[in-house]
């Protein structure tokens, strides 16, 4: 088993298992020998499965974490789940749950315990496993908590969706539309715009990032004629993050401040809430924008689509966004 932090495998876990997530990790592995070694917590008969329904000759060969980076010059490295994973593509059942967050779980201790040096996720689909009792709204907030649980960290985790042609970030994020205005309070936008520039320094080596803050209401408030938070809230926080030395600058009309012309003046945009930074960022750049956790004590990146249940199993899904995660974890983790 290598030692050194950049030559350890990449945990993957199965994502939703009626989603395209299996058939995305079946086809990376087909190209792995242009990759860094991975292995999956995953099912290994539906991992086998979804490759011969694709079409795709893989090797799938059952491990545990000590012969994962070993076997990957075999074929797909798999650590069996306890949970059971139904083989359905485009039908997500509740049964399959468990098996979803074990596997999650799992590739977070594998960090953890120096079995691998980064976390990539396929997509999940949430409401099944809101059915199932899981109390956290999405990966990121989950993965806060396990942060927590395995490091003792108290660190706020931070969605960014990242891309060459566009960074943003949602101040708030799993939640109603119409619990956002409540939600936002200066401390959390200040908090969230500390983390992005700190993390863009040490992750992403931008040594002086650029924040584009965005307004809550049309055009900004208005001037507070359109709604009082950008003047109350939004103003406050961008304020003490420039007294804190961060290049920040807002709050800006959300609907002008994605124009290819905009973009040149920024290096992320953060947003007050999941879509208004998400549209913009899955409009221009879909097929390769990454999912990446930011304020954890690891790295984790995912693609930036869902579950596609309309193409599981058709082996039509698109790769790139799942490549695009998995090199930037490899990138981040080196
Ligand atoms: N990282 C994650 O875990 C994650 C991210 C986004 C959405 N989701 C979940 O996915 C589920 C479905 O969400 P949705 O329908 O809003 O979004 P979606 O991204 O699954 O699908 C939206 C549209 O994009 C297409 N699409 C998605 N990925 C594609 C790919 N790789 N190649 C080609 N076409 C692709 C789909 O076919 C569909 O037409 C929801 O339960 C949501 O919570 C999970
Ligand atoms: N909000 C994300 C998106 O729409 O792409 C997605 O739900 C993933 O979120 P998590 O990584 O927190 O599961």
């Amino acid at each position: 088993m290598p030692t050194e932090q950049s030559s350890l495998p990449i945990a993957l876990t199965m994502g939703e298992p009626a989603g395209i997530g299996p058939e995305l990790i079946v086809t990376a592995a087909s190209a792995r020998r242009e990759a860094a070694p991975f292995f999956v917590y995953g099912d290994p008969g539906l991992l086998s499965d979804r490759a011969r329904r694709i079409g795709l000759d893989l090797t799938i060969v059952e491990t545990d974490e000590a012969g994962a980076f070993a076997a990957f010059a075999r074929g797909l490295p798999v650590v069996p789940l306890a949970n059971p994973a139904p083989d359905q593509p485009g039908r997500p059942d509740v049964a399959g749950a468990a098996a979803v967050i074990e596997s999650i779980e799992r590739a977070v201790l594998s960090v953890r315990r120096g079995q691998a040096r980064a976390v990539v996720t396929p997509p999940i689909m949430k409401e099944v496993l809101y059915r199932a009792g899981f109390s956290h709204p999405g990966h990121t907030e989950f993965l806060g908590e396990l942060a927590h649980r395995h490091w003792g960290h108290d660190g706020k985790p931070v969605m960014m969706i990242w891309s060459e042609t566009v960074a943003v970030v949602p101040v708030t994020i799993h939640i109603p539309l119409a619990e956002v205005p409540a939600a936002l309070s200066e401390e959390l936008i200040f908090e969230t715009g500390l983390i992005v520039a700190q993390d863009l320094k040490a992750r992403f080596a931008i040594m002086a990032p650029r924040l584009a803050v965005a307004g809550l209401n049309p055009h900004a408030g208005e001037n507070g004629t359109l709604g009082r938070e950008d003047n109350a809230v939004v103003a406050p926080a961008i304020a003490r993050l420039r007294a804190a030395g961060i290049d920040a600058r807002g709050p800006l009309p959300a609907d002008t401040m994605f124009h290819a012309r905009a973009r040149q003046g920024f290096d992320v945009a953060l947003c007050m809430y999941h879509d208004q930074a998400l549209a913009p960022a899955k409009a221009l750049a879909f097929d390769e924008a990454v999912n990446v956790t930011l304020g954890l004590p690891f790295i984790r990146t995912s693609p930036d689509h869902g579950t596609a249940f309309d193409l599981a199993g058709t082996g039509e899904a698109n790769p790139s966004s799942f490549l695009a995660s998995l090199a930037l974890a490899d990138r981040m983790s080196r």
